[in-house]
């Protein structure tokens, strides 16, 4: 498989410094070197050009809507260059806003993609819905066709149209949702396993039954968006929104597995390092814990 990497140093979606950093200490972990010696074809594309719009003050409650709305564009042009030269793009964040324009240029290569969102937080707040203002808890809500009507065009996302439907999304460690988070999945039935699920029927029916409701005839191209604080802050510590109760190294090494095991990835988005959070024990278990996951998408089974 010919794999592209692509360095997505943005940290606007939120109000910590440090995701800016992610590609960096993901790249000196040595995960391009890794990704080859799984005998993959690896192509590092670079980093994305960040646009920092000065004066970009909050619209409608939703905060840097220019600096993420244009940002976000540049991304969608360069993931879709991307997959029109490699099979799989893996986007190294930045903040989880960063899957606004990684699913908008996904999807217009592969329009008929389906969704699964790796992820303690359902980040499909509208502006409206949002206590934080933060846009990387609001991605998914400028994707979903269904909620275009809720969502106001911010300045700066004059150039996106929604590309997925909702019955197309299917989350997995969810345990830090909103109110309106939970209202437009009971709304819209997205397909949803908190870690109650996780813990009542087990990774393993998890994921088959995350990946049937999304894809029941298995023929459709996959994004996986994964959100490093889905699993433990034991294990990925330095991240911006820890939850306790997360994903096990061994679960998420199994979503990795079955995912990759289709043959039908288009893209890994790698969210939500932060390396400024935490001390270097910290951020050397998350960069370390990470890269492993990711190997898991790209080949390397614990079976051998
Ligand atoms: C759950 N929603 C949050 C977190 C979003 C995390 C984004 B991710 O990319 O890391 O998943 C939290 C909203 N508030 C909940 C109550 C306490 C203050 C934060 C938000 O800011 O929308
Ligand atoms: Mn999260
Ligand atoms: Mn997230
Ligand atoms: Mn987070």
């Amino acid at each position: 498989e010919r794999i592209g990497v692509l360095g997505i140093p943005f940290s606007k979606g939120q109000s910590r410094v440090g995701t800016e950093y992610g590609p960096e200490v993901l790249r000196n972990g040595g995960i391009v070197r890794k990704l080859q010696n799984l005998g993959c074809h690896v192509q590092d594309h670079g980093d994305v050009e960040v646009i920092q719009v000065e004066n970009d003050d909050p619209e409608e409650n939703a905060k840097n809507p220019r600096t993420v709305g244009l940002t976000s564009k540049l991304i969608a042009d360069k993931v879709e260059r991307v997959l029109r030269s490699e099979d799989i793009c893996l986007g190294l964040g930045g903040d989880h806003s960063m899957a606004i324009g990684t699913i908008a240029g996904n999807a217009r290569v592969e329009p008929d993609l389906v969704v699964l969102w790796i992820d303690a937080h359902a980040d499909i707040n509208t502006p409206m819905t949002s206590d934080s203002g933060n846009i990387h808890g609001m991605p998914l809500a400028f994707l979903v066709r269904e909620l275009e009507s809720y969502v106001p065009k911010l300045p700066g996302f004059e150039w996106l149209s929604p590309c997925i439907h909702a019955k197309d999304i299917a989350y997995i460690g969810l345990r830090d949702v909103d109110a309106g988070e939970r209202k437009i999945i009971e709304k819209f039935g997205i397909t949803a396993f908190s870690m109650q699920e996780v813990d009542k029927y087990g990774i393993n029916e998890v994921v088959e039954r995350a990946l049937r409701a999304v894809d029941p005839e298995g023929k459709r191209p996959i994004h996986l968006s994964f959100d490093v604080d889905a699993m433990d802050p034991t294990l990925t510590p330095s991240t911006g929104t820890p939850v306790i109760g997360g994903l096990s190294l061994r679960e998420t090494y199994y979503i990795a597995e079955e995912v990759a095991r289709t043959g039908r990835l288009s893209m890994v988005d790698v969210a939500e390092v932060n390396p400024l959070l935490g001390d270097e024990k910290d951020k050397k278990l998350t960069v370390d814990m990470t890269i492993s996951v990711i190997q898991r998408f790209f080949g390397n089974r614990r079976g051998g």
